[in-house]
């Protein structure tokens, strides 16, 4: 299994007079884990509901495995989505709960699901409504996990753990992806901690697309410099400098865009570069001045 692939183009979702996703086109490759970054309210919730069927697109096309998704029972079956609230059956004991995905999924794995449940210090017997929220949390990530759908959304199910139990998390899916690879979309705005498991990013904003592209090529749209501050300084003189830290007489800028003679001109003045971080990429992108769309990263920074 490699799981399903996705192909939205123009796709369109509006709640009454509110556009959700105003149409917006990219693809999610089959098999790869694809982070789905955006700030609160950006349409994330919204575009995991539609692949899921969980709501209806008012426009443009969808395609999950080649196919409309909407009332579509295989590509609804071959597809999990959990969010926050865990998407489990509330008033039903944990074992009972796995003894439904056992019938209702066809690759759900139910030892691993024990294995987990361990590994979250969860009861079996406990029912997830006298649970607490990060045991709920964790619970909707064992759920996502053992299911190993073909296509597997996560809509910031990690929020309510803490974070050794998300760092429990994080291990548990990329060794269960390893061995089971399959296509995983997990909508975060812990973007520092889920960087490393990211192949691919969607940076999506009041409902359009700011960037889709692998994540080391959005890295590559520009650099961290090093240096002695006055060095860092002059480096950076006409550039969009994004962050910028000091310690001591040490200074790092960090900056889009990048130029040929970059890795020259830093050697020379003893600075080093580095990859730029997505989080600050993040920021870069849907930084705004109130009311004012993000600027969408231009031909030169996205490719
Ligand atoms: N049921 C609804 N009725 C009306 N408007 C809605 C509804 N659900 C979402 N919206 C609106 O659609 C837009 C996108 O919301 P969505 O929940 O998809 O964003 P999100 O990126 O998942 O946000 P968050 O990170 O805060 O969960 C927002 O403007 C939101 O207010």
């Amino acid at each position: 299994m490699t799981g399903f692939a996705v192909e939205v183009r123009d796709l369109t979702a509006r709640y009454g007079s509110t556009t959700a996703l105003d149409a917006v086109s990219f693809e999610i490759r089959p098999g790869a884990i694809t982070g789905l970054l955006g700030r609160n309210g950006s349409g994330k919730t919204t575009f995991l509901s539609v692949l899921a069927a969980f709501r209806r697109r008012t426009g443009g096309t969808v395609l999950v495995d080649g196919e409309d998704p909407w009332e579509n029972p295989r590509t609804m079956g071959g597809t999990c989505l959990v969010r926050e609230s865990g998407d489990v059956v509330l008033d039903e004991a944990i074992k009972e709960n796995l003894s439904f995905l056992a019938d209702r999924r066809p690759h759900f794995d139910r030892t691993a699901a024990e294995a987990l449940l361990d590994r979250f210090e969860l009861d079996p017997d406990k029912r997830p409504d006298r649970m607490s929220r990060g045991q709920r949390s964790a619970f909707g990530v064992v759920v996502g996990i053992a299911t190993r759908a073909p296509l597997t959304l996560l809509d910031e199910v990690h929020l309510g753990m803490d974070a050794p139990a998300r760092y429990a998390f994080y291990d548990a899916l990329l060794a269960d992806w390893i061995e089971h690879p399959r296509t995983i979309v997990l909508s975060s705005h812990l973007i520092g901690e889920v960087e490393r498991l990211l192949e691919d990013v969607v940076v999506i904003d009041k409902g359009r697309v700011l960037a889709a592209d692998d994540a080391t090529t959005l890295r590559e749209q520009g650099l961290t410099v090093t240096g002695p501050a006055d060095a860092v300084d002059a480096f950076v003189v006409g550039r969009r400098v994004v962050a910028r830290q000091v310690l001591g007489r040490t200074a790092q800028a960090t900056v889009i865009g990048t130029a040929s003679d970059d890795a020259q001109r830093a050697r020379a003045a003893g600075l080093e570069l580095g990859a730029v971080g997505l989080q600050d990429l993040f920021v870069h992108l849907t930084d705004r001045a109130a009311g004012e769309p993000a600027d969408a990263l231009t031909p030169q920074e996205s490719r």
